[in-house]
């Protein structure tokens, strides 16, 4: 377990924060932590509070890098890193998902930590915020590779996670069945049935109705309020999804359900348009049977990077971070910008959109009704005792639409961006519960 030291701490401070080049990109972009630390500080400097408390709250209370080996297929031996970084818990247990990328690195899983804790904070779920990794690309492997790595890394993090400490969940690249593997390596080293270890899990091993679709279905939600609050009838609008995954492609069938015409989607191979509108049924069916959203029938084919800058009203980025920056924010033509994404949107490409007049509704609002649902899951499974999913949806459309309420209140009377307001609600709450327990703002 590796402890900050006051230098990792230092960084804190987006001034100081270490810029890098990504590659093939024009002009050196902020990493997502340095963007998370950014949005942090702002925060911090509206509230007033202390540079103590920027650094308590700017800096991970745990993190766990681990060696993840894995014997292959054909009876190599290869070896993967893994991480789990948990943020804060000082509101309850640490809770957020696990992500297989080949690019997943520590300080990218300390940004995605950083954000569920004000994530939880600002839905008032009663979580920390924790996000965990591996280095590993799943399209690279056989299912049964999967799970033996899935196996590994939960052995190699289990003295850190379980229902009262840190319940992972799915991110990018991991699923249900991922953990149903995490919940079965925990439970039989406990010796009993531990559902509550984790959330996303298959319905039958006490995984809540709802979950699956629980963030697309978040994400409409706030869509559809965000674009009449500009003045927008969604049964009249146009939208883009950037990323075709288990967010993106649901969020892109409710929106259509919903009447919204999505005229262009992509994922990483591709993208794909139509004018009149893409019929994302037949679209899921295509990607089901081929992989992509490339070679759909239907449609046009579109450069990938393309759906960014779409000539739509709704724009939701529902893949990777840090893919509305500073070189592209301009050309966006969207008035709407709702984060299916973690940290889709960098501050500078933020500041541009917001002197354009685009709406942009932050991820750890936009993208909550996962980490809603897997609460309801959790407190199901603690309880043993499953709901209706009519019951689970409706709690979870009241949760987001109180949210959206209370964050655009807040911006309205202080003349802020939806950013920068929920950031600070989130923030306060964090500050208030390490007041209450002894250390003060
Ligand atoms: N799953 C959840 O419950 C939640 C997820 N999120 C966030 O939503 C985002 C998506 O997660 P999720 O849907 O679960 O992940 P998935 O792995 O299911 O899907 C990711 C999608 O993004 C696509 N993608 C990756 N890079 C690019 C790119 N450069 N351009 C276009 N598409 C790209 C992938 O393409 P391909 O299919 O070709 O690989 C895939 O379609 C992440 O930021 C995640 O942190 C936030 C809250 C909850
Ligand atoms: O469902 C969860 O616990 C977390 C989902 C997640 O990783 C996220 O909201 O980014």
């Amino acid at each position: 377990m590796t402890t900050l030291t006051d230098n990792d701490v230092a960084a804190a401070s987006h001034e100081a924060s270490v810029r890098r080049a990504r590659e093939g990109a024009a002009a050196p972009i902020a990493t997502p932590l340095d963007d998370a630390r950014a949005q942090l500080a702002e925060a911090i400097a509206l509230l007033g509070f202390s540079d103590g408390t920027h650094r308590l709250l700017a800096t991970p209370r745990r993190e766990l890098t681990v060696a993840v080996p894995l014997r292959t297929d054909s009876g190599e031996t290869t070896l993967f890193t893994g991480y789990r970084v948990q943020h804060n818990f000082s509101r309850g247990p640490a809770k957020g998902g696990l992500r297989y990328a080949p690019n997943v690195d520590l300080d990218e899983v300390r940004a995605l930590a950083m954000w569920m804790t004000w994530k939880c904070a600002l839905l008032d779920v009663p979580y920390g915020g924790a996000k965990g990794g591996i280095a590993i690309d799943p399209r690279a492997h056989s299912t049964a590779e999967l799970e033996r790595v899935t196996r590994r890394y939960t052995s190699e993090i289990l003295p850190i996670i379980g229902p009262e400490r840190d319940i992972p969940a799915p991110d990018i690249g991991t699923d249900e069945r991922t953990m149903a593997w995490m919940m079965d390596t925990y439970s039989v080293n406990s010796g009993y049935t531990v559902p509550g270890i984790v959330t996303g899990k298959p319905i039958a091993l006490g995984g809540s109705l709802g979950r699956a679709s629980a963030t697309s279905r978040g994400v409409t939600h706030i869509a559809l309020a965000a674009l009449r609050h500009a003045g927008l009838e969604p049964a009249r609008s146009s939208a883009a999804v950037q990323g075709f995954g288990k967010v993106g492609a649901d969020t892109a069938r409710f929106l259509a359900e919903a009447g919204v015409r999505v005229r262009a989607v992509s994922d990483q191979y591709g993208a794909v348009a139509n004018d009149g509108g893409l019929d994302v049924e037949a679209l899921i069916a295509h990607v089901r049977e081929t992989g992509s959203v490339v070679g759909f029938a239907e449609a046009d084919e579109l450069d990938r990077d393309a759906v960014l800058t779409a000539d739509v009203d709704l724009l939701v980025p529902a893949a990777v971070e840090g893919v509305l920056h500073e070189a592209n924010a301009a050309d966006v033509r969207a008035k709407v910008v709702v984060e299916g994404a973690n940290g889709p949107t960098t501050p500078a490409a933020d500041r541009i959109l917001r002197e354009q007049g685009v709406l942009v509704v932050p991820d750890i609002l936009a993208n909550a009704g996962g980490v809603i649902v897997s609460y309801f899951e959790w407190v199901q499974a603690n309880q043993a005792y499953w709901w209706r999913a009519d019951e689970v949806e409706s709690r979870l459309e009241e949760r987001m639409l109180n949210a959206w309420e209370h964050v655009l209140g807040y911006a309205g009377a202080r003349g802020l961006s939806l950013r920068t307001a929920a950031t600070a609600l989130a923030v306060e709450r964090v500050a208030e519960a390490h007041r209450l327990r002894g250390l003060y703002p």
